[in-house]
């Protein structure tokens, strides 16, 4: 009972006091008013009660595809309906800012461990794309990994695995391709069991093609899952959380892909993607500590100067240059979260050891 929510990516520590597993089951896909779930019954239909829309503050309070939910059983015109009680905190989540609304976020996907960036090496990658995605991965409080895809599209693979390391600032870079299945085997060991995965990239970077072939089929957007909810009356539906046969889960939901898109809307047009140019002029520099503020002998400002680096192009620099440490900053600051509550764990198990 407890290996089926455990294929679902479930952890025992996550049991809130005095909640019975039986009550426990994860969001595979989200309908206007109703939620498809994952518990020990297998696959049922869940909505929220009445109350649940009086109670939220905001629509982020609303259960969403990955997360794990508290579950009420209640009898309505003689059947039996699933409420979803609680929505159990996230581990992270991939927000959606609707559209004209500041404050109004919606969860595209919650509890997802792992980002994969899909990049596909038939030409020189993106750069700022690229930084892009890992922003978007950190942002959601998940672990990005990149994948370089279409290897066999690329006469140098691993020279690009280079550049894109240079950049990718000790991000794990795994190089794939669907055509030799090279990079297969250490990608499937990269996935744990209780791993939830989201990929991310542009459109026709090889994610679906990937995702098929990590499920072993064409599963994900074609098939559909004939299930039996309590009521005994079929529901014939698409999952967007799907359990990988060798273990863990991957989630495809329409929302992540229109996150992307709006992502991809959101870049500033430029001409050149790497900045190996303003690394030249930057050890250039008189002083090797140079801001490129005030010193002179600033490469930097001459090359300013004379319009050898135009202005938007050193903006464009510095403004990424921001969001990456801005990101390495929300990593940290996660990482210091997950010790704290880890140690808060070891702290109440010692204590009550010691009671013992
Ligand atoms: N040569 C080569 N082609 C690939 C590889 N992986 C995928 N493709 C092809 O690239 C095209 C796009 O692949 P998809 O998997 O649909 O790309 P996607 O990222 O899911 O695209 P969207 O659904 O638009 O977001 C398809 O025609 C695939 O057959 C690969 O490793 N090598
Ligand atoms: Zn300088």
């Amino acid at each position: 009972m407890q290996q089926h929510l455990q294929q679902f990516g479930w952890k025992n520590e996550a049991l809130p006091h005095g909640v019975a597993e039986t009550r426990i089951a994860r969001v595979t896909k989200e309908f206007k008013n109703q939620y498809v779930i994952e518990g020990v019954h297998g696959t049922q239909l869940a909505r929220v009660p009445g109350k649940f829309h009086y109670t939220s503050t905001s629509r982020l309070d609303y259960p969403a595809v990955g997360d794990w939910v508290v579950l009420s059983e209640r009898q309505e015109n003689e059947q039996d309906i699933q409420l979803v009680e609680a929505v159990l905190p996230r581990s992270s989540a991939f927000v959606r800012q609707a559209a004209g609304e500041e404050t109004a976020g919606q969860i595209v996907a919650a509890n997802v461990t792992k980002v994969f960036i899909v990049i596909p090496l038939f030409a020189e990658v993106n750069v700022r794309k690229l930084e892009r995605f890992l922003f978007t991965a950190w942002d959601s409080g998940a672990s990005p990994e990149i994948i370089l895809s279409k290897a066999d599209l690329s006469e140098d693979a691993a020279g690009q695995k280079a550049a894109v390391a240079s950049v990718a600032m000790g991000v794990p870079i795994h190089i794939w391709s669907a055509v030799t299945y090279e990079g297969f085997t250490d990608l499937q060991a990269r996935i744990a069991s209780d791993d939830t995965i989201v990929f991310v990239g542009t459109s026709g970077a090889g994610k679906s093609t990937l995702m098929n072939a990590l499920v072993g089929q064409e599963l994900l957007k074609t098939s559909a899952v004939r299930s039996d909810d309590h009521r005994g009356r079929h529901t014939t539906t698409h999952r967007e959380l799907v359990v990988l046969p060798t273990g863990g889960i991957v989630i495809d939901t329409p929302g992540v892909r229109e996150l992307q898109l709006w992502y991809e809307e959101d870049r500033q047009p430029m001409s050149e993607t790497s900045f190996s140019d303003i690394k030249q002029w930057m050890q250039a520099c008189f002083f090797n500590d140079c801001q490129h503020e005030t010193e002179s002998g600033c490469a930097i400002k001459e090359a300013l100067a004379t319009g050898d680096l135009s202005q938007e192009r050193w903006d464009n620099f510095l403004k990424l240059q921001r969001e990456y440490a801005y990101a390495k900053r929300k990593q940290d600051k996660r990482l210091q979260l997950e010790e704290k509550k880890r140690w808060k764990r070891l702290s109440k198990y010692s204590k009550r050891s010691g009671k013992r």
